[in-house]
């Protein structure tokens, strides 16, 4: 006798199974296909590119601030105030070297995220990248690096020291690029438009500038700022005394230079950098990233890693240094309070 139940039959399954596979392909094939024209999509950018176009831009953008240094057409006006009261200078050498430097990244790659101190309403500039890799960089970075368009941020400051700037102090001046990959910083150039200087590094690749040969980390000579100090002198001599020596300067560009071997021109050399107002991602990514490929550090005064993605801001100080104990010094530092500086 046949067991009860019901009889299915090889066809009938066949049939069914092909339905079920015709309907879940109706369902998921749009989707799985614009996944993967996204995935084919997906934009990459080599790094080492990217730092070679940073340095022409650097280098475009310093002509700007020369000339109108030179031409002494500075245009001289106010943006605000910062946190802490100070005038927030913008002259005709910040706007020109903007637009050179900001068009020329965004006309080579129009689909990464470009930060620029400054904005402009023009309708920009009609540059392109010649691709021109400079031999020093090929001999130092022999292989290029590839990573996805989505995780980088690039950091423009087309003129660092404007206050300085302004009261001709040209020595003080830089044009900065940082590049940062997921938000740390990987790729650095700083230059001096007055002596046509430019130091630059990838963390892992190579760079043009080296650390000094010593450091005194006991009796620190210590660079701050002129002109955005806050109460930076008594916060270094609760830590190092009162007789310890300290430098104002400007530029954040500058002030980290001041703590390498530049070859460039006669600088001053500090042993730590430290600032304690408010300050922001284009001011530092750049010298963050230079001291990152040589070893060294830049953290906030608490000694946290500061993050290069998001928001332009950097309200948790600055303490920069190379070939010294980092965690040392920070440990040395009084308690950190941004509302008290
Ligand atoms: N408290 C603050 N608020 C806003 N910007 C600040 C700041 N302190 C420093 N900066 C900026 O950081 C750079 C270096 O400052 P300093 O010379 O005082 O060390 C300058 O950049 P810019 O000249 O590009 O604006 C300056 O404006
Ligand atoms: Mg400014
Ligand atoms: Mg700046
Ligand atoms: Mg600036």
């Amino acid at each position: 006798m046949a067991p009860m139940g019901i009889r299915l039959s090889p066809l009938g399954v066949a049939v069914f199974c092909l339905l079920g596979l015709g309907l879940l392909y109706h369902l998921y094939s749009g989707v799985l296909s614009s996944r993967l024209a996204a995935f084919r999509q997906r934009k990459t950018v080599d790094l080492r590119d990217l730092l070679a176009l940073s340095m022409e831009a650097a280098v475009q953008g310093g002509w700007e601030v020369k000339r109108i240094r030179m031409e002494d057409t500075l245009e001289e006006k106010s943006k605000g105030k910062t946190k802490e009261g100070a005038l927030e200078k913008l002259t005709l050498g910040d706007l020109n070297s903007h637009r050179k430097m900001y068009y020329l990244i965004r006309n080579t790659y129009p689909y990464i995220q470009v930060n620029s101190e400054e904005h402009d309403n023009s309708d920009g500039e009609a540059t392109v990248w010649t691709r021109n890799i400079p031999d020093e960089v090929l001999s130092k970075i022999p292989e290029g690096k590839v990573v996805p368009a989505e995780s980088v941020t690039v950091w423009i400051d087309p003129l660092d020291a404007t206050q300085e700037y302004t009261e001709n102090l040209r020595k003080y001046v830089t044009t900065m690029v940082c590049v940062a990959v997921n938000g740390e910083p990987v790729v650095g150039v700083i230059h001096k438009p007055f002596t046509g200087f430019t130091a630059w590094a990838m963390v892992g690749g190579g760079a043009n500038v080296a650390p000094r040969d010593s450091y005194n980390a006991n009796a620190p000579k210590v660079i701050v700022s002129r002109s955005h100090a806050g109460k930076v002198k008594g916060f270094i001599q609760q830590a190092y005394g009162n007789n310890t020596e300290i430098i104002p300067a400007g530029g954040a560009g500058y002030k980290v230079l001041a703590l390498l071997d530049a070859s460039d021109e006669e600088y001053e050399k500090a042993d730590m950098y430290i600032h304690v107002t408010y300050i922001k991602k284009w001011d530092i990514c750049a010298g963050n990233a230079i001291l990152k490929a040589l070893g060294g550090h830049m953290t906030t005064l608490k000694g946290e890693e500061i993050d290069y993605s998001g928001s332009e801001k950097n309200p948790g100080g600055v303490l920069a240094t190379v070939s010294i104990d980092h965690d040392a010094v920070v440990k040395k530092l009084p308690a950190w309070d941004e509302n008290k500086n």
